[in-house]
C-alpha cells in the first residue's frame, strides 16, 4: 500500500500500475471534503515519491464515482470572503494539476456518478473510461457557482467551446452515450468490465501504443480559434445561455466569460480567470440562495427518510378515489413509480378522461425516446380504473381525490373507511378543508390525514403531508413513504384551513385584490411580479388555477381565519367569477386563452377583463414597482411567519423549500424565511407598518417584533 487513509488508498497493482482509489470512510458516497482533498495531495505525494509507478488508475470504492465537492463546507468558506472561497479552492486545483503532471499515464474507471469536482478530476486524468450505468456533469450552475476545479477550462479542450458552454451553463447529467459522442470519454463498457477496459487502456498507453503527453497538451493549451471564430462561438453562446438563465442567475454567463477569457492562455492562466469567475459567483445573493435550498432539500430529505423508516410497512397497494385532473395525476405517478393503483369514480367520463391523461403523458415520454412502448404498457397496467370498491380490502393508502366538498368528503371518506382493512391509511387530497373537519365522522381517525399535491401532479415536486390531531404515527409515515416513492418532496405540516401553502398563498392573494381594487392594472401587477422572481404573476396564477376553484377555496380561508382573511369587498377574482370567466379553462379569465400551434393555451390581454373590473374598482393609477412587491409579499411573509410561531410548519428550511416545490417561489430568493432575513426583519417591520391601514394581514406578529428588535434571523 503506497497510502492508505480514510477518504481514499493507493496500491500498487502489477506492471507498475498505482491505484488511487476514492472510499470515504462512514459516508454512502465520495465527495471532494476537505478531508479528501487533503488525503489526494498527500496520495500524490506517495505516487510522485514511489519507485517504479508506470501509470495510475482513478476507481472509486462506493457506487458512485464522485459526487462534487461537500457543499456543507461552502457556507464558512464563502462567509470567508474572496479569500475564503479560493482557499477552499486551490488545493484541489493543485492536486488536479499534479495529476495531470505526472511524468505517467493516468487513466479514470468511471463506475457512477461523477459530478462537478468528480468530473474535473476526471477531466485531469489523460483518457476517460466510463460504465454504461455512470453519469458525468457539471452541475455547478444549480447552485449559482461555475466549475471551480478547471471545469470551463479542460472541458472546452476536450470537446469544444459550443458543447462545453451547453454542458456547463445547463448543468444537466449527461448519460454514458451522449458523454461518448461528445468526445467526453475515450470508452463506455459495461460497468462489470470496467475495471479490466481501464487497465487495458492505461497498458497501451503505458506501452506507447498511445500518445497520452500529445492530448495532455491539448488540456494544457490555448484553445486554437481565430478571433472570428471565438467573436462567433462566444457571442452568440452567450446571447443564448443569459435568454435562457435570465438575469436573476448570472453564474451560466459567468462560465462562458470564464471561457471566453480564457482560451487564448495555457491552462494556469486559464485556471485564475476560472477562480476570479468562481469567486465572483460565490459572492452573489444567488449562490448564496441556492446553496441554502441545496442544503434544506437535504435536510426535508433526512426528515422524510426517518419518517419513513418508521412505516409498519412498504407501499404495495394504492388507490384513489376521484378520477379527475388530481386523481388521474396521482394514479399516473403512482403507476409510473411501480406503485399498482385503483383509480375509483362514480362516473364512467371521469375514469375515461384520467386514463386518457395518464395515456397522453407516457406517449409524451415514448416519442421522446424516454420510455419504450413495453414499459409504457406495463405502467398503464398497474392502473386499475374501477366503478366500485371491489378489492379495496388490502389497500395499503387509499387517496381520497373527489370535488372539493365537505359533505361529499364526509360521504365518500366514512364509505371507503368501510371498504378497507381496519390497518388502511385514508389519506385526503384536500387543498383547503381542515383534516381534523374532515376526521370528524370517520371511526379510526388514526388511520387519517392529509396528503396534499399540487397540480400537475407529475411536475410538482411537493406533498404536504397533513397531521391532524388524531392521525398516528404511522399514519404519517406510511404516507411520507409513499410520497417518497412517488419520487416526491413531502413535508410534513400540522392541521389548519389551507395547511402552509394555500393558508400563505390566500393572503398574497388577498394583497392582489386589494391593488387591484385601489386601481392597480392587473397585468402591470403580474409583470412585477414575473420580474421579481415569481414563475407567473398573481392574476395568470388565478386563471392557471382556475378561478371557481381560486373562490371556493378562499371563502374557506375566510371561514378559516375572518379576522385576517375575511374580506368586505368585492374582488377581482368574484367579479370573473360571476361573469363565468374560470380562467384557462374555459378560456376566458383575467385574460383570454386560445391554443397555440402545440395545442398549449396561450393567454393575451383583453379589453373585456377592465370593462367588467370597472365598476368594482378605483379609477387606474400607477404604482411604484416597490408598493406592488411589498403589498403582495407582506401579507403571504407575515402569514408563513405565523404559521412556523404556530408549530404548522416545523422549520424555516421545511417552509422555504414547501413554497418552491409547491408554488415555485423564485429559487434565487432562497425561500421565504431567506429573503426576510436578508431584508432584515426591522427593515420589514418598517415596511409592513406603512401599510397597516390595509387590515390585519399587514400586521407583523408579536413575535417578528420581538426579533427585529433583538436584530435575530431565522436562519
Ligand atoms: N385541481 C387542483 O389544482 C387541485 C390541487 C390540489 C388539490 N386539489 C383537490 O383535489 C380534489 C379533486 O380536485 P380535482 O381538481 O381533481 O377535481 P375534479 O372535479 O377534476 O375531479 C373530481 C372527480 O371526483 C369524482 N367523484 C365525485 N364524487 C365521487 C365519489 N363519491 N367517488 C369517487 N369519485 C367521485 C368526479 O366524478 C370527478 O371525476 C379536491 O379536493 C381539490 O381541492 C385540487
Amino acid at each position: 500500500m503506497l497510502f492508505s487513509g480514510k477518504a481514499l488508498t493507493v496500491q500498487m497493482l502489477d506492471n507498475g500500475i498505482a491505484e488511487l482509489n476514492f472510499d470515504l470512510k462512514d459516508e454512502s458516497v465520495n465527495k471532494f471534503n476537505r478531508l479528501t482533498v487533503s488525503e489526494f495531495s498527500e496520495a500524490l505525494d506517495a505516487i510522485e515519491a514511489a519507485d517504479g509507478v508506470k501509470g495510475v488508475l482513478l476507481t472509486s470504492g462506493k457506487d458512485v464515482f464522485i459526487v462534487g465537492a461537500d457543499i456543507t463546507e461552502f457556507g464558512d468558506a464563502f462567509s470567508a470572503g474572496a479569500e475564503g472561497v479560493a482557499d477552499l479552492m486551490n488545493k484541489n486545483n493543485e492536486n488536479i494539476n499534479r495529476l495531470e503532471d505526472l511524468p505517467v499515464p493516468s487513466v479514470v474507471a468511471i463506475n457512477g456518478y461523477a459530478l462537478g469536482g468528480g468530473f474535473e478530476v476526471c477531466l485531469g486524468c489523460d483518457y476517460r473510461v466510463m460504465g454504461e450505468k455512470a453519469k458525468v456533469g457539471l452541475p455547478e450552475v444549480k447552485l449559482g457557482l461555475i466549475p471551480g476545479w478547471g471545469g470551463t477550462v479542460r472541458l472546452p479542450r476536450i470537446v469544444g467551446v459550443d458543447v462545453a458552454a451547453e454542458w456547463i451553463a445547463a448543468g444537466k447529467e449527461q448519460k454514458a452515450d451522449s458523454a461518448l459522442t461528445n468526445h467526453a470519454v475515450d470508452a463506455v463498457v459495461p460497468n462489470d468490465n470496467l475495471k479490466d477496459a481501464a487497465l487495458s487502456l492505461l497498458q497501451r498507453a503505458i506501452d506507447g501504443e498511445l500518445d497520452y503527453k500529445a492530448r495532455r497538451d491539448i488540456k494544457k493549451s490555448p484553445i486554437p480559434l481565430n478571433d472570428t471564430e471565438a467573436l462567433m462561438a462566444f457571442f452568440t453562446t452567450k446571447a443564448f445561455v443569459g435568454a435562457q438563465a435570465g438575469k436573476h442567475y448570472p453564474s451560466p454567463i459567468a462560465a462562458v466569460t470564464s471561457m471566453e477569457q480564457g482560451y487564448k492562455v495555457g491552462r494556469d492562466e486559464a485556471l485564475k480567470i476560472e477562480q476570479q469567475q468562481f469567486i465572483e459567483c460565490a459572492q452573489t445573493d444567488t449562490a448564496k440562495s441556492l446553496v441554502g435550498l441545496f442544503l434544506n432539500d437535504q435536510k426535508i430529505g433526512k426528515v422524510a427518510k426517518s419518517w419513513e423508516k418508521k412505516a409498519d410497512k412498504k407501499i404495495e397497494r394504492a388507490a384513489v378515489l376521484g378520477a379527475g385532473i388530481m386523481g388521474g395525476g396521482i394514479a399516473y405517478q403512482s403507476a409510473y413509480k411501480g406503485t399498482p393503483i385503483k383509480m375509483k369514480d362514480i362516473d364512467q367520463k371521469g375514469i375515461d378522461l384520467g386514463l386518457k391523461e395518464a395515456n397522453k403523458l407516457l406517449a409524451k415520454l415514448v416519442n421522446r425516446g424516454r420510455m419504450t412502448p413495453e414499459k409504457m404498457g406495463e405502467t398503464l397496467n398497474r392502473i386499475d380504473p374501477t366503478l366500485s370498491y371491489e378489492g379495496f380490502g388490502d389497500i395499503d393508502v387509499v387517496v381520497e381525490a373527489v370535488v372539493e366538498n365537505k359533505k361529499v368528503k364526509h360521504s365518500v371518506l366514512t364509505e371507503v373507511e368501510d371498504k378497507v382493512s381496519e390497518d388502511t391509511i385514508i389519506a385526503s387530497n384536500t387543498s383547503t378543508i381542515s383534516i381534523d373537519t374532515l376526521a370528524e365522522p370517520l371511526k379510526r381517525p388514526e388511520n387519517f390525514l392529509g396528503m396534499h399535491f399540487f397540480n400537475p401532479v407529475h411536475k410538482m415536486p411537493l406533498v404536504e403531508v397533513i397531521r391532524g390531531e388524531k392521525t398516528s404515527d404511522n399514519a404519517v409515515a406510511r404516507v411520507v413513504a409513499y410520497a417518497n416513492k412517488m419520487g416526491k418532496k413531502p413535508i410534513v405540516v400540522r392541521d389548519c384551513p389551507g395547511f402552509l401553502v394555500n393558508r400563505v398563498l390566500f393572503p398574497y392573494f388577498a394583497g392582489f385584490s386589494m391593488l387591484v381594487r385601489d386601481g392597480a392594472d392587473f397585468q402591470e401587477v403580474d409583470k412585477v411580479m414575473e420580474r421579481w422572481g415569481w414563475p407567473m404573476g398573481p392574476a395568470y396564477l388565478m386563471d392557471v388555477v382556475g378561478i371557481d376553484t381560486g373562490v371556493h377555496a378562499e371563502k374557506v380561508m375566510a371561514e378559516g381565519f375572518p379576522e385576517r382573511m375575511g374580506k368586505s369587498f368585492k374582488a377581482a377574482s368574484d367579479v370573473m367569477y360571476e361573469a363565468e370567466r374560470y380562467g384557462q379553462k374555459n378560456g376566458k379569465g383575467f385574460y383570454n386563452y386560445e391554443e397555440d400551434k402545440k395545442g398549449r393555451p396561450k393567454k393575451a390581454a383583453t379589453e373585456e377583463a377592465y370593462e367588467l373590473l370597472k365598476p368594482h374598482v378605483a379609477e387606474r393609477r400607477e404604482f411604484e414597482k416597490d408598493e406592488i412587491i411589498e403589498r403582495m409579499m407582506v401579507p403571504m411573509a407575515t402569514e408563513l411567519a405565523r404559521c412556523l410561531e404556530e408549530g404548522i410548519v416545523d422549520s424555516p428550511a421545511e417552509a422555504d423549500m414547501a413554497l418552491v416545490y409547491g408554488i415555485g417561489f423564485p429559487p434565487f430568493r432562497g425561500g421565504i424565511f431567506a429573503w426576510l432575513d436578508k431584508v432584515g426583519m426591522d427593515q420589514f417591520v418598517k415596511m409592513a407598518d406603512k401599510y397597516a391601514e390595509l387590515g390585519e394581514l399587514y400586521k407583523p406578529t408579536e413575535q417578528m417584533r420581538k426579533m427585529a428588535a433583538e436584530g435575530k434571523t431565522y436562519y
